[in-house]
């Protein structure tokens, strides 16, 4: 068996979703042979931290120090310390999003590869300048879309454009709802204004994916881009409410309707809905980790007074962790070979994200605070 690529991490950020990537790497998996992972720094504003996210998260390193291929621990760093390490190749961000495109910045001119969370950037001209960045330096960039790696989304694409099990699509609807105005403090990172909160840069990405799934990547779409129309509602701090997306694809007769809410409480069982000419998916679980969906088919139409008759197949498709480490498999595979795109997350794919952000904050009038955004200032244009 030939030798496991090793990926050599730096975590940059010692909270809240870096330890859960953290733990999804010193995830024990046997059937994955090709790539291991080691952590070799954590770099936090306070080395203390540091030295506690290792010790809760990984005191046997990652897989690839479990399995004796790296000798080194992780070790708790700077910021700087963890740039400087030359035995780092590849840089996961894990910090707030205004700190995204200063810190791809930072990582990619020390010739780091990058995984960085969503939101990548705060608006596209950010994201613009790193993915042209990354591509002068020959570096690997990814924005941190894990949902795109889970098998259910993969065979949710099958089952939609290889088999067609509900024929042609013409209708998606997703909503990401989460009761946290009101709930968390004002100052909370998730609804503050100083840290660029609301549902859309924070889950925009995850409620778009059933869109991206059946419409944008249909290929019968060849790539075209949608036709976007935003609504949005505002917290009594300026960030966003309740955001709705629809992104309509003339080319197909299809459109997806995405919305996104921090003040509904709203239990789902249906988190998407994707309807074609010969049945509808629905989606079970929330847009981040998505495991379970049901195809209901139409067998009969309701014809000569007897109701339609249809067939329904349910897919549960499990995995142990989180899935952060499906998507670090990923971005190890694509740095062994050289890639410095993901061909799921593609830079473009991150670039059109941000596009429909950008359009939604314009004209739902969400002007972040002056010298947030690195470049440009989007909805204070001209002002
Ligand atoms: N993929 C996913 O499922 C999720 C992704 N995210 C994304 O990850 C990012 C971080 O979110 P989350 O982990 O919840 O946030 P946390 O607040 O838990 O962690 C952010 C980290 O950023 C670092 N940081 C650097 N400068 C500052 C500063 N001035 N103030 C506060 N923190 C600072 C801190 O690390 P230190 O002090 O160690 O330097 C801090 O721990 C966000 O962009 C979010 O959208 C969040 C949750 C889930
Ligand atoms: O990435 C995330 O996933 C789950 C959400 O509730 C959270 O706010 C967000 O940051």
């Amino acid at each position: 068996m030939a030798a496991p690529y090793i990926a050599n991490w730096g975590i940059l950020g010692a909270g809240g979703i870096s330890s859960t990537f953290a733990r999804d790497l010193a995830l024990p998996r046997p059937e994955v042979t090709d790539v291991l992972h080691a952590v070799l720094g954590v770099g936090s504003r306070d080395t203390a931290r540091g030295d506690k996210f290792i010790a809760d998260n990984l005191p046997l390193g990652g897989t690839a120090q479990q399995a004796g291929y790296v000798k080194e621990p992780p070790k708790a760093v700077s910021y700087a310390e963890l740039f400087a390490n030359p035995d780092i190749h590849i840089v996961y961000i894990g910090t707030l999003h205004q700190q995204h495109h200063d810190d791809v910045t930072a990582a990619l001119n020390a010739g780091k590869h990058v995984l960085v969370e969503k939101p990548a950037v705060l608006n596209a001209a950010e994201w613009a300048d790193l993915s042209a960045l990354a591509k002068r330096k020959g570096l690997f960039l990814m924005e941190a879309l894990w949902t795109r790696f889970q098998p259910a989304v993969k065979e949710l694409h099958r089952l939609l454009h290889e088999e067609k099990v509900i024929g042609e699509i013409r209708d998606v609807r997703s909503s990401f709802f989460v009761e946290n105005y009101n709930v968390l403090p004002d100052d909370h990172r998730v609804v503050s204004y100083e840290a660029a909160g609301g549902p859309l840069l924070d889950v925009g990405a995850y409620c778009m994916v059933p869109a991206r799934v059946a419409l944008q990547d249909n290929p019968l779409n060849r790539g075209a881009r949608p036709v976007v129309t935003t609504a949005m509602s505002k917290t009594r701090m300026g960030s966003d409410l309740a955001t709705t997306l629809v992104l309509d694809y003339p080319s197909l007769d299809a459109r997806a309707t995405c919305s996104m809410s921090w003040n509904a409480r709203a239990p789902r069982d249906a988190w998407a809905t994707i309807v074609g000419t010969k049945g509808e998916v629905v989606i079970h679980d929330g847009l981040y980790r998505i495991a379970r969906f049901t195809v209901h088919r139409l067998v009969q139409p309701a014809a000569d007074g007897k109701p339609a008759v249809w067939e329904e197949d349910k897919v549960v498709m499990d995995f142990a962790g989180t899935g952060l480490h499906l998507e670090a498999d990923a971005v190890a595979r694509d740095v062994r070979d050289g890639k410095i795109e993901n061909d799921r997350v593609p830079h473009s794919e991150t670039l059109l994200t941000m596009e429909i952000f950008d359009q939604a904050r314009r004209e739902g009038g969400y002007v972040l605070p002056e010298g947030m955004e690195r470049i440009g200032r989007v909805g204070a244009e001209g002002k």
